[in-house]
This record gives structure tokens, C-alpha cells and sequence, in this order.
């Protein structure tokens, strides 16, 4: 038996471990890894008394076990694994499966619907009118347009103002734009759990830090305390941005 041990079953082992270690952090980052150590736990004792002490008895009851377990951990780590699932997909993407699946370029927002957004922003920002605006890129939004209202209208600078004006009745939750058209407002938007947020920003930046980690969008947030503009683009934020910047950002990451 040890004889047959071949490369094989060394890149077996080495892939087997660096999935554990991915688990492991995934866990970890979603306040999960007493339920790893539990599960890992659980794993080498089934192991050790049905593969080496060969217990059939307990063997056989903990094999069941393990099959409706695994369904039962689909269910509890449901967000986690379709995070997995994107992050598989987002880096694995070949150029050319990319330009297939993504808007049609005519359909692309473009500079004519950057310079409205940006200029409402700086406009907010100026009168610390909190705001939340996605920006669709190649993942289609309309799951989350259907917690909002439909709208549907040109990208203008004075709507844009207008639907985040304090007292508009769609003022609360995000501002959805698809190609190049304001598609709906009041969106509910998925809010991010991760630690590294800075304490001080509260639940729109995590709104728009949710919907930068699940998919390719970009949230771009006025901050309604401190008029502060910051842009959320695949998990990441940049805070205290200027017009200008955000204008270049804007620019830059449509051109992709
Ligand atoms: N899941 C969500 N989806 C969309 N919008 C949300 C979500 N959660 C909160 N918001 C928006 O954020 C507003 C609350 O903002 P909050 O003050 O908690 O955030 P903040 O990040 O501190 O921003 P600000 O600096 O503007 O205060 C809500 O009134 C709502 O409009």
C-alpha cells in the first residue's frame, strides 16, 4: 500500500489541504470557526472509528450523519458558499467569456451619464444628503431593483438629487443604474458582516460594501454626517474621494 503512494496522491493531499485552508478562512472571517474546529472534529473521529477501528455499527450511523449534514451546512453557510462561488467565478473569468456574458457596450454607462452622477454627488456631498447609488456592471442587478421602486428614466443630475432629497418618499435605501438608465430607487441592498469596516461608518457604507463583495458592481456612497464620498468596488472601499477622483474612478472602471 505505501509503495502505491505517487505524485498523484501528493497533489491530492496538497489540494485537499489548501481547501481546508480556504475553508478555514472563510470561517474564520464569518464568525464560524468554532463550527469548522466542531466539524473537522467530527470528520477525524468518524474517520478513526469507521476507517481504522473499523466500527461498523457507529460507522454506519455516522455515515448518515455526514450525508444529512452536509445538506444541513448548506443551508447554514448558504451566503458563504455563494460568496465562494463568486470569488471562483470573478478570478477565473477569461477575457473573451467575460466580453460574452457582459452589457451590450451601447448599453454601457458612459461618460455623458458619469459627469450627472458625479456632479449630484458633489451637490450632496456639499449639502450632506446622505446617498447610496449601484452602478450595474457585467452581473445584472434586477433582483435587487425589485425591492425598490421602478423608475426607469434617464440619468439626470437633478433626479438623482431629487429621489435623495430628505423628505422624497424614496430617499431611504440604494439607487439602482443599469444600462445607462435609473432603474429603480428605495433598493434593499445586502448588508456586508466583515470586521474591517471602520466603526464610524454605519449601515449604508455596509449596504454598499455587501453588494461590492457579491458582485461586480459599484456602490458609490454620500455620507449624510459627513458629506464624505467614498466608492465600494469589489470589496473595497475609497474613502474622502473628491469630485475629480471619483469622476476618473468612475471613468476608469466603466472602461473595463
Ligand atoms: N441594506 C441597505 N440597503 C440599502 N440602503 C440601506 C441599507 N441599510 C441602510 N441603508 C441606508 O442607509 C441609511 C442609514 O445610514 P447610516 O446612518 O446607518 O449609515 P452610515 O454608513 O453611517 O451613513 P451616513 O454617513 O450617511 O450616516 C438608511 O436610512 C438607508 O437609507
Amino acid at each position: 500500500m505505501f509503495f502505491d503512494f505517487g505524485i498523484k496522491d501528493v497533489i491530492d493531499i496538497v489540494l485537499v489541504a489548501l481547501m481546508l485552508y480556504y475553508i478555514y478562512h472563510l470561517m474564520k472571517e464569518s464568525r464560524s470557526l468554532n463550527v469548522f474546529i466542531g466539524i473537522m472534529m467530527f470528520v477525524v473521529l468518524w474517520l478513526f472509528l469507521s476507517q481504522i477501528l473499523e466500527m461498523r455499527l457507529l460507522g454506519s450511523i455516522m455515515d448518515k450523519l455526514v450525508s444529512v449534514g452536509v445538506i444541513a451546512l448548506i443551508v447554514l453557510f448558504q451566503d458563504d458558499i455563494r460568496k465562494f462561488l463568486y470569488n471562483i467565478g470573478a478570478h477565473q473569468r477569461i477575457p473573451l467569456v467575460m466580453k460574452f456574458f457582459s452589457q451590450d457596450k451601447k448599453n454601457k454607462v458612459d461618460k455623458e451619464n458619469i459627469i450627472p452622477v458625479v456632479m449630484a454627488c458633489l451637490n450632496m456631498s456639499k449639502r450632506k444628503v446622505g446617498a447610496l447609488i449601484v452602478i450595474e456592471r457585467s452581473t445584472p442587478l434586477d433582483d435587487i431593483a425589485e425591492t425598490g421602486d421602478d423608475i426607469d428614466a434617464n440619468i439626470n443630475q437633478r433626479l438623482i438629487e431629487n429621489i435623495f432629497f430628505k423628505n422624497s418618499p424614496l430617499h431611504d435605501g440604494a439607487m439602482i443604474i443599469s444600462k445607462k438608465r435609473i432603474k429603480a430607487a428605495g433598493c434593499i441592498l445586502p448588508v456586508s458582516h466583515s470586521f474591517d469596516i471602520p466603526k464610524e461608518l454605519g449601515l449604508r457604507h455596509r449596504a454598499a460594501m455587501g453588494i461590492s463583495q457579491e458582485c461586480d458592481a459599484i456602490a458609490i456612497v454620500v455620507s449624510e454626517e459627513t458629506g464624505g464620498i467614498t466608492v465600494a468596488i469589489k470589496g473595497k472601499f475609497q474613502l474622502r474621494l473628491s469630485a475629480e477622483k471619483l469622476e476618473s474612478i468612475l471613468t476608469s472602471e466603466m472602461a473595463v
